[in-house]
């Protein structure tokens, strides 16, 4: 009996959620429908979208103590009267490589921290990229239609696609995404030219100040970029044209770089070759002329969607909050002033 009680490990208090550190979340990011646990073993989650509250009081109810809030690019936008309404919030992290979403100019105001993705998705989002890019000129998605709809035995051999090797590919945004995208088509043997906001010293590509110039003069334009003030509807009817006819874009960044009215029109009157297209301006909704068109492939926002990186992704915001709590340098810091 007494050595039983000696081999019984003695019962460890369990850990009340109500202990841990408070995060709000406004809406579940994507990567909680994989790893919602592992973030709810370490953090009380203030879970905005589960409250009956209207989403005001509930922030306000938690003002002062809300210090922390995870976010994505899927959910509502971290405006400033959200911020506002939180006067102890001190960190943002989203889950997303893009900030879009969250309104800088405040957070830079009130002295908040954001921390995003960093560069774990950059090797995937490249990925599909290219993925796109060939999907388009040798017509993957459409010929499986064709398959599919018994086609290849009544309407015989399908048409002729384009060769990868040797376009010119103008990279929008050498960043971590556009360079990995780079790296990729150079061993394709494409020939990479770029536009961004510097010149980078660490590739010789040729770099193009001007947006439209580098369409001009390549025969593919991907979008890597971020959505900014200076960005949005960059991609217009001008560039569009000046890639031209045979010209192909493809766009993983963010829909609204495109001014999407123009690139469906130039895509339906034939004024450009095709696009693979991941992002649209007003997600999850798809202008319907592109779904007749067999020179556009789509993809529901999902470049980054990979269980290998959602895992990373886990990691990278789990270590980032847990930083922040132990007041340990961030992880992935982009912004902190
Ligand atoms: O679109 C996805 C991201 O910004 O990470």
């Amino acid at each position: 009996m007494a050595s039983d009680q000696a081999s019984t490990p003695p019962r460890l208090p369990e850990i009340q959620s109500h202990d841990l550190p408070q995060v709000i979340v406004l809406h579940p990011p994507p990567v909680f429908n994989y790893f919602k646990d592992l973030f709810s073993k370490k953090f009380h989650l203030l879970k905005a979208w589960e409250s009956s509250l209207p989403r005001h009081e509930f922030l306000t109810n938690h003002a002062h103590s809300a210090q922390a809030m995870l976010c994505s690019g899927t959910g509502p936008p971290i405006s400033a009267d959200i911020i506002r309404l939180l006067p102890s919030l001190s960190l943002v992290v989203t889950t997303s490589a893009g900030l879009n979403h969250i309104d800088l100019t405040e957070c830079r105001n009130r002295g908040i921290s954001i921390a995003n993705a960093g560069e774990v998705f950059s090797e995937d989002v490249a990925d599909l990229a290219v993925g796109l890019l060939i999907d388009v000129f040798r017509k993957v998605s459409a010929s499986d239609r064709y398959v599919r709809h018994g086609l290849w035995a009544t309407k015989g051999d399908y048409p002729l696609g384009s060769k990868l090797g040797g376009k010119r590919i103008g990279i929008v945004g050498l960043g971590s995404i556009g360079f990995q995208v780079a790296k990729r088509l150079q061993a394709f043997g494409c020939n990479i030219s770029y536009n961004s906001r510097k010149r980078k010293d660490f590739v010789s590509y040729p770099f193009y100040t001007n947006v439209c110039e580098l369409a001009a003069n390549s025969d593919v334009l991907i979008i890597c970029c971020g959505l900014t003030e200076q960005t949005r509807h960059m991609i217009n009817r001008e560039v569009l044209l000046a890639l031209g006819k045979e010209g192909v874009i493809v766009n993983i960044g963010r829909g609204a770089i495109i001014h999407e009215k123009e690139l469906v029109q130039c895509l339906v009157q034939g004024e450009i070759g095709g696009a693979g297209l991941d992002v649209f301006e007003n997600e999850p909704d798809v202008p319907k002329e592109l779904f007749e068109l067999d020179n556009v492939v789509l993809a529901p926002h999902m470049a980054v969607f990979t269980t290998e990186s959602f895992k990373d992704l886990c990691d990278l915001m789990i270590g980032n909050l847990e930083a922040f709590f132990s007041k340990k340098p961030l992880l992935s810091l982009v912004m902190n002033e």
